[in-house]
């Protein structure tokens, strides 16, 4: 079986899309345009990647977009301040804080300070919360852009048996609680797990975030299964691979994300949708 490629890259372009016309049509109506404040602490390479693309995104679909770049050598009251400002200000509909921070601040804290109807990452307490409780508001953007990921396919998923390889808090446990909302049974693997391929060859839909190159054998996946690679693993010669092994994965699954070009450009259009919804629902 050849998998059928999951094109991130294309449905992000679509949601963008979809969130500029909306744009739109709010500021013909006279209505403001969304505001999204992206703080960077520090000058780690990745981040300021990853952090230009959000800024750039914002601009494409007509969002205002405020530039933190804050010293690494930043305290935790300092930054705390700036967060209290934000929280303040009424042009801003939401607060994205680049992760990881550097080691002398620490993010549950500074992730806890930013209201809850700003935090359009979605990793506040209160929206990881209602996401576990049913209700989801703002929920976090790398399972999100997920689910529309796997929606896209057109598969249903209740009662598929889903495993998720990573367990933290950007990824693998919200992402757990995405795949319980769409109805699966859900098994989550982390680095105590014993026996990872028999859970692995179980997964009729195998989400993976661990971040070590082609961690997960292609022989490993269940024939027919839905293959959502999270992994970013830069290697020596300069190659961008994810935490499956793509090419023999591809000669068994279903459907399968590519890396780069899949779960990566989702992240940025859910933040945008979160903002859109930040701004509408709460604060308009
Ligand atoms: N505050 C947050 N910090 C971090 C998050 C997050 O959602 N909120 N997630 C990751 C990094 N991340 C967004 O911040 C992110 C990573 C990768 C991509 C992406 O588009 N990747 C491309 C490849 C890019 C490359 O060439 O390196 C792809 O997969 O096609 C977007 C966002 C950690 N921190
Ligand atoms: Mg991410």
């Amino acid at each position: 079986m050849t998998a059928t490629l999951i094109d991130g890259k294309a449905i992000a372009a679509s949601v963008r899309r979809n969130i500029a016309s909306q744009v739109q049509t709010r500021t013909q109506q006279g209505l403001r345009a969304p505001g999204l404040a992206v703080i960077l602490v520090g000058s780690d390479p990745a981040s300021q990647v990853y952090v230009g693309n959000k800024r750039k995104a914002c601009e494409q679909v007509g969002f205002v977009s405020k530039s933190f770049d804050l010293p690494s050598d930043t305290s935790q009251p300092e930054l705390l301040a700036q967060i209290d400002a934000l929280n303040e200000d009424p042009t801003i509909d939401g607060i994205l804080v680049q992760l990881p921070l550097p080691k002398h601040i620490d993010s549950a804290t500074v992730i806890e300070r930013i209201r809850p109807d700003k935090d359009v990452d979605g990793f506040h307490p209160y929206n990881v919360g209602r996401l576990a409780q049913r209700i989801p508001v703002l929920r976090p953007c790398t399972p999100l852009g997920i689910t529309h990921l796997i929606e896209s396919t057109g598969i249903r998923t209740q009662g598929l048996h889903a495993v998720v390889v990573g367990a933290s808090n950007i990824v693998g446990r919200p992402m757990t609680l995405e795949l319980l909302l769409g109805g699966c049974t859900t098994t989550t693997c982390h680095r105590f797990t014993k026996d990872l391929r028999h859970h692995v060859e179980q997964a009729d839909l195998l989400v993976v975030a661990v971040g070590k190159p082609n961690f997960i054998p292609g022989e490993w996946v269940k024939p027919g299964a839905i293959v959502i690679d999270v992994g970013i693993n830069r290697l020596a010669d300069g190659r961008l691979v994810g935490d499956v092994e793509f090419d023999a994965a591809s000669e068994r699954a279903g459907h399968i994300t590519p890396v780069p070009g899949g779960v990566g450009p989702m992240t940025i259009a859910s933040l945008l949708q979160n903002t859109l919804f930040a701004c509408e629902q709460y604060h308009s």
